[in-house]
């Protein structure tokens, strides 16, 4: 796997604690302290400067559902775009589509999941309610050439539902495959997943969607995000999310931990020889930022040695 070219991407997840969370959205989502709005536009520009190709900005979600992405608009205005980064958004529904479309998003992200509970409680449907909401922003999205990403939460657990057939996985990401995203995340909402369960659900998604439109979201919860990410990696995705200092979470599964860290996939991947294109000094630097912003711990194993080196 020497030169396969791995994409990290970082989720909003301050939303859940940071995806490459992009998965900043991740990370923000589960903070219960309101983040001042000028404090993730800098945590996004640092972000930009450090060799990461997408960057999940915010989430077009409703306020009274998710206080802290209140201020979507203002942090898609705010940031500097830097030259081939994507900064992605979450829209669970036309109205987000609409809002982000005013605020400038060039890319856009629908947010299903494999479990019937879990949908109802985190987006107040049921998955094929979903699928028809998803199919209108899609449809509207590609009208307007935006890209559109799709989610697969709970692909190795429910925090309600426990066990999650990988066929309802595959069922769901050929679904959103098929309506027109370009890349299916399949997310391990809470973290309970093991290299045997990913082997088996990616083994059942990919006899719906190739390999090379898939990406893996993996929480942290028992451990497993890296020997998972590494499963994924062996079967032939080539793309991964992950959240700066491992922050994140969702606010709509109790338990889950933070996403994993960013450093702590760039250090795995440097280290077999994959090329990122990121620079994990910086993205450390952008760690340290944010929780000294936050007042709270990194998460990331890397980080944490690194700094005992210094
Ligand atoms: C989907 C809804 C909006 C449905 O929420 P709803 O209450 O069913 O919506 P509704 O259509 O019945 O409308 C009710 C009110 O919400 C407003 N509304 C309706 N839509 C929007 C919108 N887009 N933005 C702002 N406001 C909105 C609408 O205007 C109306 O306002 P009112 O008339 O009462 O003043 C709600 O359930 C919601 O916001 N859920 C999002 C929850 C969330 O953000 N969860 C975390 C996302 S991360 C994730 O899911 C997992 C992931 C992706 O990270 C991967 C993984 O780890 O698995």
């Amino acid at each position: 796997m020497g030169n396969i070219p791995t994409t990290v991407k970082h989720c909003l997840n301050y939303e859940q604690y940071i995806q490459d969370y992009p998965w900043l959205r991740q990370w923000l989502q589960e903070e219960k302290e309101i983040v001042p709005t000028g404090v993730k536009i800098q945590l996004i520009d640092m972000l930009s400067g450090t060799g990461l190709s997408v960057i999940e900005a915010t989430s077009f979600v409703s306020s009274k559902w998710v206080p802290q992405m209140a201020d979507h608009s203002d942090v898609l205005r705010g940031i500097q775009r830097a030259p081939r980064v994507q900064y992605p958004v979450l829209t669970p529904n036309m109205q987000g589509l609409q809002d982000a479309v005013a605020a400038g998003a060039t890319e856009v992200a629908v947010f299903g999941s494999a479990s019937e509970t879990f949908s109802k409680k985190n987006i107040n449907c049921s998955i094929d309610e979903s699928m028809l909401r998803f199919e209108e922003v899609i449809n509207t999205a590609k009208e307007q050439q935006i890209p559109v990403r799709g989610y697969v939460s709970c692909a190795l657990g429910c925090p309600h539902e426990g066990h999650i057939e990988p066929s309802k996985v595959a069922e769901v990401a050929k679904q959103l495959y098929d309506m027109g995203c370009y890349e299916i995340s399949l997310g391990d909402t809470i973290g309970v997943g093991t290299p045997g369960s990913m082997f088996k659900m990616l083994q059942s998604v990919m006899k719906e969607v190739p390999a090379s439109a898939l990406a893996v979201h993996c929480h942290d919860t028992y451990g497993q995000a890296l020997p998972n990410i590494l499963t994924a990696l062996q079967m032939g995705v080539s793309v991964v999310d992950s959240a700066v200092a491992g922050l994140g979470g969702c606010p709509y599964a109790q338990g889950s931990s933070g996403n994993v860290s960013t450093e702590d996939v760039l250090y795995m991947l440097h280290g077999m020889g994959i090329e990122t294109g990121v620079n994990l000094a910086k993205v450390i630097e952008v760690g340290d930022f944010i929780c000294s912003a936050l007042c709270r711990k990194t998460n990331s194993k890397v980080a944490q040695a690194r700094s005992k080196t210094l």
